[in-house]
């Protein structure tokens, strides 16, 4: 793969890899990374945008400056709806971001009810968006050096966009795109550009079988090759961050009984069997958490996303008729148009969630607080650990290194201000998630408790490595180190995906390590349960890792977590994810555009692991493929052992603890 500088064995990477890291919040201070979009005032208005085949209009016009900005005019042409995807999305993550008023680049998570746009490529697009506000902000100049991830920003001022081609939803107003990871979202403004912090993603499930998987820990290792130097460090070492966004959720939740008995499986796992699932609110499977939204649920037809397409093709079909010019049937083709047109004049949304078997509305705050309160543990937890040190600070709380006071073992303990969370409903998810379902390739949650109903803390196993991400963005592993990482993430994917989870956050943040090399997989905030051969489609995850159905808000099962952890594959070759540094806003485009990024060293990489990427990064989910396609894959077979990793993991440590 390159030529890296080794030391002590350890291929660290020239650069660093990436250069701005979502979770390095030394990019934060930069004035280029605020954005400067304001944010939704008024909300709820439409806005109807077109385009003419040349350009957008209708678009507020700090939007409209974004857009030039990150998209040229010659890339909006190409693909118009790869454009109103990105705006689509760019204008959600700004809502979902509203209280940070900042764009960052984490995860999002989008609720797909919030839909709202048709938009057809004619000149006539259409699109209603929701909720935006465009107000203009104050601007800034724009220096963009950095794409921001936030966005952006610049622009002098800013309003609501809107997007033109397909569809798109609501427009916050602002814009900011959405960027990878990073850090508190709430907590601070984010950040700009997309950033590497921790890693964190997901994935869905399916059910398959279990399968064996074995960590193979103990060989020998090579002693690390030495390089050199490191380079002065990059933004993106993520400092102690991370980042995931929150979300939270509306609508069905799932109810876990207490003092739930577990069941162990092979390998490990255990599942809480008395934490049976309850659909409270709906019938849709979401865990808790995130999925509030209710816009989920469904997979069925009923669902809006399947009526917009509709709408859409009828408009290209009426589109395609505007352009022939024969006379005689041209009127009888506008005619025709005009019917239709009469036929599907509103959008309604397919069907009012209440109205939907179980409503699935979004849990109050009392509601979820009852529900946190069947799964806590009494007692105050001060008696029973020490706080140490901080570790890191995600958008939902503190993570900090904790001592039992008996003299056992050493814990991470992460500590949120339950009654400041935006979204609830996602820490009751990550708690029952994380409590119900146990494997070896899982952080494993230990106990959690709720003081004076607002100091929240999640006692978990402490993974002292730290994360993937500060591995991938400062070394360079071999394909026998990745193809070990990979493993222990499939398995960890299998497990959930057998059990109808969808992760949907895979990134490297999310992946964290042991000192003895275990790879486990953390952060399930955003899982869902879906029930096999249903689908959902609430935009969640973080953009740089997203599948292109999340992207483009079709239904989507548990092959998203394919897609992401080829991404993360591409990332432990690069240091990074595909279009990083572009803006949130082009990444986004590039991603709808693209489909399947470019395998940068492809020449590089032996045939087993291109093959391997080939198999995740399949646009077509229903051509992807699954965990055990892949656990058999013969690349997985040249894992090596888990004690490979140890020599980069301490590496790391060593160039965290000297500042670079
Ligand atoms: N069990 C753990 N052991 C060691 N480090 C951890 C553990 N859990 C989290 N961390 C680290 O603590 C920092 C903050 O983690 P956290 O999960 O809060 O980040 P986040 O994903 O950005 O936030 P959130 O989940 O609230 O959105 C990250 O650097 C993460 O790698």
């Amino acid at each position: 793969m390159s030529t890296p500088k080794e030391k002590k064995g350890v291929r660290i990477r020239n650069l660093f890899g990436r250069i701005f890291s979502p979770s390095d919040k030394s990019s934060d201070t930069s004035p280029s990374s605020s954005i400067d979009i304001s944010q939704p005032y008024n909300t709820v208005h439409r806005i109807h945008v077109g385009y003419d085949g040349q350009k957008f209009s209708g678009l507020p016009q700090p939007w409209m400056d974004m857009l030039l900005r990150d998209i040229s005019l010659a890339d909006q042409k190409k693909n118009p709806s790869a454009v109103v995807t990105a705006l689509k999305f760019y204008a959600a993550s700004l809502k979902e971001h509203e209280q940070a008023k900042f764009m960052t680049p984490k995860s999002v998570y989008m609720a797909s009810d919030e839909d709202d746009v048709d938009i057809t490529l004619d000149g006539q697009v259409t699109e209603h968006l929701r909720s935006l506000d465009v107000k203009s902000p104050s601007s800034s100049n724009g220096s963009r050096s950095i794409p921001t991830s936030s966005t952006n920003q610049s622009l002098s001022e800013r309003e609501p966009p809107s997007p033109a081609p397909p569809q798109l939803n609501e427009v916050p107003s602002v814009p900011p795109p959405v960027a990878p990871r990073s850090s508190n979202a709430h907590k601070q403004p984010p950040p700009l550009p997309p950033q590497r912090s921790e890693p964190v993603l997901q994935k869905i499930c399916s059910n398959e079988s279990e399968m064996n998987a074995n960590l193979g820990h103990s060989a020998p290792v090579k002693p690390p090759r030495i390089p050199p130097r490191i380079p002065p460090k990059p933004a993106h070492l993520k400092q102690a961050s991370s980042s995931s966004t929150s979300t939270s959720s509306s609508s069905p939740s799932l109810l876990f009984a207490s003092t739930p008995a577990s069941t162990s499986t092979s390998d490990g796992q255990t599942v809480n069997n008395n934490m049976a699932i309850k659909t409270i609110h709906s019938d849709q499977n979401s865990i808790g958490h995130s999925l509030s939204n209710g816009s989920f649920g469904s997979s069925t037809s009923d669902d809006p996303i399947e009526q917009r397409s509709s709408n859409k093709e009828n408009h290209e079909k009426t589109h395609q008729n505007n352009n022939n010019n024969n006379n005689g049937t041209q009127q009888r083709l506008q005619n025709q148009q005009n019917q239709r047109d009469e036929n599907e004049p509103v959008r309604v949304r397919s069907q009012p969630r209440e109205q939907k078997g179980a409503p699935s509305r979004k849990m109050t705050d009392n509601e979820v607080l009852d529900e946190l309160r069947l799964i806590v543990n009494c007692g105050n937890p001060l008696d029973k650990y020490e706080t140490k040190r901080q570790i890191g600070v995600g958008a939902s709380g503190t993570v900090f290194v904790a001592q039992r006071r008996d003299g056992g073992d050493v814990v991470a303990v992460k500590r949120m201000a339950f009654k400041s969370q935006p979204k609830k409903e996602m820490l009751l998810t990550e708690i029952k998630v994380m409590q119900q379902y146990k494997h070896p390739n899982l952080v494993n949650y230990i106990e959690s408790y709720l003081v004076d109903a607002d100091d929240l803390w999640v006692v978990m196993d402490y993974l002292e490595g730290g994360n993937l991400t500060d591995v991938v963005v400062k070394t360079e592993l071999d394909e026998g180190q990745i193809s070990a990482v990979l493993k222990e993430c499939l398995k960890a994917l299998h497990f959930l995906h057998s059990h109808s989870i969808v992760h949907r956050d895979i990134k490297s943040d999310n992946v964290l390590l042991g000192m003895d090399g275990a790879v486990k997989l953390t952060d399930m905030g955003f899982c869902a349960q879906i029930q096999p051969g249903s689908k959902r489609d609430t935009v969640v995850g973080t953009p740089y890792w997203m599948s292109p159905e999340i992207l483009n808000k079709k239904k989507y099962n548990y092959k998203v977590d394919i897609w992401s952890l080829g991404i993360m594959g591409l990332e432990m070759i690069d240091g990074e994810p595909p279009y990083l540094h572009e803006t949130p806003l082009k990444a986004i485009y590039l991603i709808a555009q693209n489909g399947k990024p470019e395998i940068k060293k492809r020449n590089e990489l032996s045939p087993e692991f291109v093959h391997f990427l080939d198999r995740c990064l399949v646009v077509d989910p229903e051509c992807r493929a699954d965990t055990k396609e892949l656990l058999n894959h013969p690349f997985i077979s040249r894992a090596k052992p888990l004690n490979a990793l140890i020599p980069y993991i301490k590496a790391v440590k060593e160039l965290k603890e000297k500042g670079k």
